[in-house]
């Protein structure tokens, strides 16, 4: 009450949740996994039993409709994500100065940080970034001032204990989880199930920890404004409160995504978009606050290796059916040139696919 807002957290108006989006519209396709929970996926969608066909209409649907869906029967263990959301929990209520401890800086974009920035608005929350495998390949790197061998290691809070295990652990159930999803994909393409895989030895994958503390004007301010995640796939856990809204793509309603317990959401994102020529798109969404509740959760964000030149994949291309629609460009560079600019406020646009769209 009567409290003034910073104004680097104000949204444009146009940009601004209002309240009529809060209501939970059809939501996103929800997808049963058990098909492929205990069973092998088919090396060709050709090759699929029934249930697995299904599942891949399914998929494909949901991916070519939403570019966004939820998962139950995934086969990740609930106990590691209660106990990865309790080390969160237990993380973000130390101190700053003792958060600060284990601080981003703009050589090493992993550890604790709470003012990042989306399209140059900062997001009310704060967060918590590691990767998933520390590269033991360095990658190309933009900038003068990057030390490569400095770049991307984790960095762990001493405290709470067993902060490091439950991450790793976590990591490891989600990791196998992408992989199952990234061949689903492969194969509603029309491709070999193992046709992705080979992008993500040396993946760069990560895991966000995500902290929306209640916000006094969240009519204002956003959790993270809007925005297209810009690796491959995203899985993200979300506890009870809610908050995250899709753009649905048949009319350009915000729909938020409502909370379902033991289940996993799913988004396609950038990379997905360019492999498959824009057959899927990836969907923006951002993350509205509430005045009373915080919100935890954690995204899986599934990125290929560094040295990566991301372009429409080759079987997908008929230079006179369907001609490239991207010109082919560096994961590592993207994403480095991504991340220096969610670090503070720049006066520009930061770098996006459409930057390597073909001119038609
Ligand atoms: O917290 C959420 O629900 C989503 C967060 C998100 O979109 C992101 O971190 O990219
Ligand atoms: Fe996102």
């Amino acid at each position: 009450m009567g409290s003034v807002m910073d104004p680097a957290f104000v949204q444009a108006p146009e940009h601004r949740p209002k309240p009529t989006d809060t209501v939970e519209a059809v939501g996103i396709p929800l997808i049963d996994l058990s098909p492929v929970l205990h069973s092998p996926i088919p090396a060709t969608a050709a090759a699929a039993p029934p249930a697995i066909f299904d599942l891949l209409a399914e998929v494909e649907a949901a991916c070519q409709e939403w570019g966004f869906f939820q998962v139950i029967n995934h086969g990740v263990p609930s106990e590691l994500l209660d106990n990865i959301l309790a080390a969160s929990k237990g993380f973000f209520a130390l101190s700053v100065e003792e958060k600060r401890q284990v601080k981003r800086d703009d050589v090493n974009p992993l550890g604790y940080y709470d003012t990042e920035h989306t399209k140059n608005v900062r997001d009310w929350k704060e967060v918590f970034d590691f990767v998933v495998e520390e590269p033991t390949v360095f990658p190309v790197l933009a900038g003068p001032r990057t030390n490569e061998f400095d770049s991307f290691m984790n960095r762990w809070p001493e405290y709470p204990p067993g902060f490091k295990e439950a991450c790793e652990k976590y990591a490891k159930a989600a990791n196998k989880l992408a992989f199952k999803l990234l061949e689903l994909i492969a194969l509603t393409l029309g491709l070999p199930a193992k046709r992705l895989n080979g992008f993500f030895k040396d993946q760069s994958s990560f895991i966000r920890l995500n902290h929306y503390p209640p916000c006094p004007s969240p009519h204002l301010a956003l959790g993270v404004g809007r925005h297209k995640d810009s690796g491959a796939l995203t899985i993200l856990a979300q506890d009870d409160v809610g908050g995250l809204d899709v753009k649905r793509q048949s009319d350009g309603e915000w729909v938020r995504v409502k909370p379902i317990p033991n289940s996993y959401i799913i988004n396609i994102g950038d990379i997905i978009q360019v492999w498959s020529n824009d057959k899927y798109e990836s969907a923006e969404h951002r993350v509205s606050v509430n005045s009373e509740k915080e919100r935890f959760s954690i995204p899986f964000f599934f990125n290929p290796a560094h040295y990566v030149e991301v372009q429409p994949l080759e079987e997908l291309i008929d230079e006179k059916k369907s001609p490239a629609k991207y010109n082919a460009y560096n994961w590592g560079k993207f994403l480095k040139t991504r991340k220096s600019s969610n670090f503070k406020k720049l006066e520009v646009e930061n770098i996006q696919i459409y930057h390597f769209r073909k001119a038609v």
